[in-house]
């Protein structure tokens, strides 16, 4: 019996196959219920998210197809701007040497992986906005998916889940990591949590995120298999859920020769964010004021609080 002062506590893995998949399935409700312990205990998880066949070849293309993106001219990915936190184009800088990252905000919707495609390359490239745009509605249906989870094991109201589908936008942000032979740092991204209601992120076979747990402790994430994705909660997700879920703080590292490469959905909300009354009781009073998504994120971006990766904006925002 080994002694557990020094373990490093587990990442709760969830895996969504065959029967788990169908609310009539046999193991629906186990699933439900382990989505919505692992958001509470932990803020994230990985799912196993074996539905999608031939898996190498589906997230393979994604990563083939990042590959030929971030190998155009710099200027050439400097036309995606956007005034929106981490829509842009970012990276390749002094504060982020070891990373470069692209936003497509609505990739759900063909037109926009469209305008982005055709902002990158000027005579075209369906078979990018094909890629892309595919991926993004199978990262929407994980995503919908933890939702209908969460919502259901909390036994809210189905209509509470629809208006959450209802109002959700979907930015994919596509990342690239390699180590700057300039720099000291093997630093990605610093540490934060996201300002998303979901974040849903896909890696190809180069490890690098760690999620700090509630005691403190750096837990690196190892996907179990190429079908892994790490679902992350972000501060919306833990204001909706009147704080029984934490969002949860991650950061990152390269420490390969190889090139990192992450495929990430953030989600977030157009409506008013505020706690389901099935969240709200004696014991789980009201802790956040009615809010917009965007509301708080232009709070966010416009915030002199001295180290607002660590403080918690969303309190700051609008807790009671
Ligand atoms: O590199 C990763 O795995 C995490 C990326 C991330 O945390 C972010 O883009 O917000
Ligand atoms: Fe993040």
């Amino acid at each position: 019996m080994g002694s557990t002062a020094s373990v490093v506590p587990r990442i709760p893995v969830i895996s969504l196959r065959g029967d788990a998949l169908t609310e009539q399935g046999a193991d629906w409700t186990s699933a439900c219920r382990a989505t919505r312990l692992a958001l509470e205990e932990y803020g994230w998880f990985e799912l196993v998210y074996d539905v999608v066949e031939p898996t190498e070849e589906v997230h393979g293309s994604v990563h083939g197809a990042m590959e030929e993106l971030f190998s155009l001219p710099r200027e050439t990915k400097m036309r995606n701007k956007s005034p929106r936190l981490a829509q842009g184009y970012s990276g390749k800088n002094s504060v982020l040497p070891n990373f470069e990252g692209l936003g497509l905000d609505g990739v759900t919707d063909k037109a926009a992986c469209e305008a982005f495609t055709n902002l990158m390359w000027p005579q075209g490239n369906p078979h990018f906005s094909d890629v892309v745009h595919r991926y993004g509605l199978m990262m929407a249906e994980v995503q919908k998916l933890v939702v209908k989870m969460v919502v259901e094991s909390y036994g809210i109201g189905k209509e509470k889940e629809e208006a959450v589908a209802n109002s959700t936008t979907y930015l994919l942000r596509l990342l690239r990591y390699e180590r700057s032979p300039t720099v000291e740092t093997n630093i990605g991204l610093k540490a934060h949590i996201d300002k998303s209601f979901i974040t849903v992120l896909h890696q190809n076979h180069v490890h690098g995120l760690e999620v700090r747990s509630r005691d403190g402790q750096w837990i690196p994430y190892r996907p179990s298999s190429p079908s892994s994705f790490a679902v992350l909660a972000g501060d919306i997700l833990m204001a909706w859920s009147n704080d029984r879920i934490q969002s949860c703080y991650h950061r990152s590292f390269i420490d390969s020769d190889e090139t990192r490469y992450v495929v990430g959905l953030f989600t977030f909300v157009t409506g008013i964010i505020e706690a389901p009354e099935e969240l709200v009781d004696e014991e789980h009073p009201l802790r956040y004021k009615p809010f917009l998504n965007q509301d708080f994120l232009d709070f966010y971006a416009s915030s002199t609080v001295p180290d607002k990766n660590e403080a918690n904006m969303v309190k700051l925002y609008c807790g009671i």
